[in-house]
Order: structure tokens, then sequence, then C-alpha cells
């Protein structure tokens, strides 16, 4: 006799065991789902992160002190891509066309890999604000890099609370790689990566990152820095340094207003030149008391070393004093006068007129 018990077919374990392996699909799928969308999100799996971009971004404000903890990372990372480039000796150099004054306006891998990171980075960061970067985004080569909105401790120190503005009033300027014709002569000094924050045209914030010692420089107006002004500087004789690239007739300039004993720094990056009038440990690093420039510049250029010189007393104007405004148009006509602890506007009324004296 058979034994008792309850008969199972083979074709009902099989649908039920068919079933089971569905739900569990069902369930499992649904909760890996929700991992990677955590992940994709740049949330903590678990819970406990802030998902997605800067949550100040979302409600049309933003926090400069975010933003400065992105563009120091932005320029950090950006940097890295220059230096690895640099080091590959695979440039890949291009130009773009040629300046107003018939220099060559070039680009490298350098510039595009290291703009694509900083773009990226603080355009998945900070999405409502406007960024005006020098070179071109591919908008079909994207890259997703997320900021784990930790504020480094050396900012936090400095700027003790967040900084809340309206995302619209910002404009933010990204240089990839600034000094790119010394980069392509191997003068690794000399570049820098930047990223500089306007808020209603106004320089804000500024970082200058130097990728091949490593030293970065950042400054908050009204906020903090960690980089300051030397303690003296010589207004009699100045040293002065200019482009070596794009120089036109500063040198004229110069000697002409300060008389032959100056002494000329031919250097390559704004950004270069800025820290050049300040305290930066960096031995690389020349020392002048004024940056003179008279071409045609771009903003992205400058903004980062205006927002700094002001953040720390000193003054980036044309040539004329006037303050530039950081919207807008991409370049300035005036010519360029870096101070720090001088008497600027003294130092502008000393200068010739360069509509007049044909120093352009
Ligand atoms: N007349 C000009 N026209 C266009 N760009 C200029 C310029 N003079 C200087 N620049 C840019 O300003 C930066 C600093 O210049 P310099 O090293 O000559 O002082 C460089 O930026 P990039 O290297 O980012 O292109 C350079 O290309
Ligand atoms: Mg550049």
């Amino acid at each position: 006799m058979a034994p008792m018990g309850i008969r199972l077919s083979p074709l009902g374990v099989a649908v039920f065991c068919l079933l089971g392996l569905g739900v569990l699909y069902h369930l499992y799928s649904g909760f890996l789902a929700g991992r990677f969308s955590l992940f994709g999100l740049g949330g903590e799996p678990g819970g406990g992160g802030a998902a997605g971009p800067a949550a100040a971004a979302d409600g049309g404000t933003v926090d400069l002190r975010e933003m400065l903890a992105v563009s120091v990372l932005a320029a950090v990372r950006g940097g890295d891509e220059v230096r690895r480039v640099r080091e590959s000796n695979v440039l890949h150099e291009k130009s773009k066309g040629k300046t107003r004054e018939g220099a060559e306006d070039k680009m490298t891998s350098g510039d595009v890999l290291s703009n694509r990171k900083m773009f990226y980075l603080l355009k998945t960061s900070f999405p409502n604000v406007q960024i005006n970067t020098e070179e071109h985004v591919d908008a079909a080569d994207q890259e997703v890099i997320l900021w784990d909105h930790k504020i480094p401790e050396d900012i936090l120190k400095e700027i003790a609370t967040p900084k809340e503005v309206p995302a619209e009033s910002v404009t933010v300027w990204i240089d990839p790689l600034d000094a790119t014709q010394e980069y392509t002569e191997d003068l690794r000094k000399y570049v820098t990566t930047m990223v500089c924050v306007a808020v209603n045209g106004k320089p804000v914030l500024g970082v200058i990152h130097k990728p091949f010692s490593e030293y970065t420089a950042w400054a908050m107006v009204d906020g903090g820095s960690n980089v300051k002004a030397r303690t003296s500087y010589n207004e009699k004789t100045p040293r002065i340094v200019v482009s070596r690239s794009h120089s036109g007739m500063v040198k004229q300039v110069a000697l002409q207003t300060f008389g032959n004993q100056t002494t000329i720094i031919p250097a390559g990056g704004a950004g270069y030149k800025v820290l050049a009038l300040l305290d930066v440990p960096d031995k690389s690093q020349e020392k002048a008391d004024l940056y003179i420039h008279v071409t045609y510049i771009k903003k992205w250029d400058i903004c980062a070393g205006n927002a700094i010189l002001k953040a720390l007393g000193g003054h980036m104007t044309t040539l004329n004093g006037e303050e530039i405004s950081y919207t807008g148009s991409d370049g300035i006509e005036g010519g360029l006068l870096a101070s720090i602890r001088m008497n600027h506007q003294a130092l502008v009324r000393k200068l010739p007129d360069l509509e007049k004296t044909g120093h352009k």
C-alpha cells in the first residue's frame, strides 16, 4: 500500500518553484535597482547621505561655501588631467585660431580633458548656475562626477557659516588650463587650473591650482582664504610681472611709467602672475610687486585672481582703474593692473592712457 500523505504532482512542484523564483526575482531586482539608483544620485545606500546635486541648488539658492569646496575639488581634478596628459607626452596640440595680435591660440588634450572634469563636477553639483568655460563642452561626452558633500576642514575653519545667494545671481568662470602656450613648451611651473565664482558680476570666490607642484590658493571675499599678501612691496621701483607670449607693448608701458630701474619679469599664465604678488610657499613661484597686461584678455583667465586679490584687500582693474564685471561678454579690452598693499588709484594715475599713446 502506498504510504498515506499528500501527493505532489511533478508539474505542480515545477509551477510552484517557478512562481517562487519569479517572486524572489521581482523583490530582489527592485532592491538592487533601489541601491543602484541611490548610487547614481550620489546618496548613501541605507540612507543618511544627501542625494543628488547640492541640496541648496534645488531651492533657487546656492551656498558659496559649498561652491568653494566644489571649486577647489574641480581645480584639483582638472589639474590631475593636465599633469597626466603632460606626463604622457601626447598633447594632441591644435590651434583654435589666432588672437587679435596674431599669436596662435592653442589647445591640447590637457585643456579638453581638464575642462570635461571641471565643468561636469561643477554642473552636476550646481545645475542651476551659469557656467562659462574656456573650452567647448561636448554634450555627447558627458561625465557624471559627484561631489561627496564634504567641505574640507581648512575651509570650515576659515568660513564658519554657509553663505546663501540666489543661484541666478551666480556666474562661474572655468579656466581648465592657464598658460597653454607654456604647457606646450613644457614650462610646467606657469600652468594653473582656475575656478571663479562671481555674484552679480562681482568676483567673490577664486581658486588657483598648480597641478605640477600641487599647490592650491583659494579665497572668498568677506569669507576667508588659505593664502595671504606678503608683508612688503616696492611701490617706487616695482618688479613687474608681464606676459611672455601675449606681451604687446607692456614693457614699454612699464618702463615709461616706472623708469629704467624697474625689473620686468616675463612669465606665462594669468594665474601664475597673480600668485607672484602673494605669499606663496611654492619654490617654483617667482615674486613680483605688480602685474600689468596691455592686450585683450578673457574673463576666465583673470576672474579667479581678481577674486583672490579682492579678498585679500588688493585690486585688479583695467589700466584706467575700472572694475571688471564678470557677466556678459567673455573678454576685456582695457588691459589689466593688479596690485596689493599699494595705492592702486595712484598707480592708475601714473600709467599712460593706452588709447592716446598707441601702446595697446
Ligand atoms: N591678447 C590675448 N588674446 C587672447 N587671450 C589672451 C591674450 N593675452 C593673454 N591671453 C590669455 O590669457 C592667459 C594668460 O596669458 P599670458 O600667459 O600671455 O599672460 C592665457 O590663457 P590660456 O593659456 O588659458 O589660453 C592667454 O591665452
Ligand atoms: Mg586656458
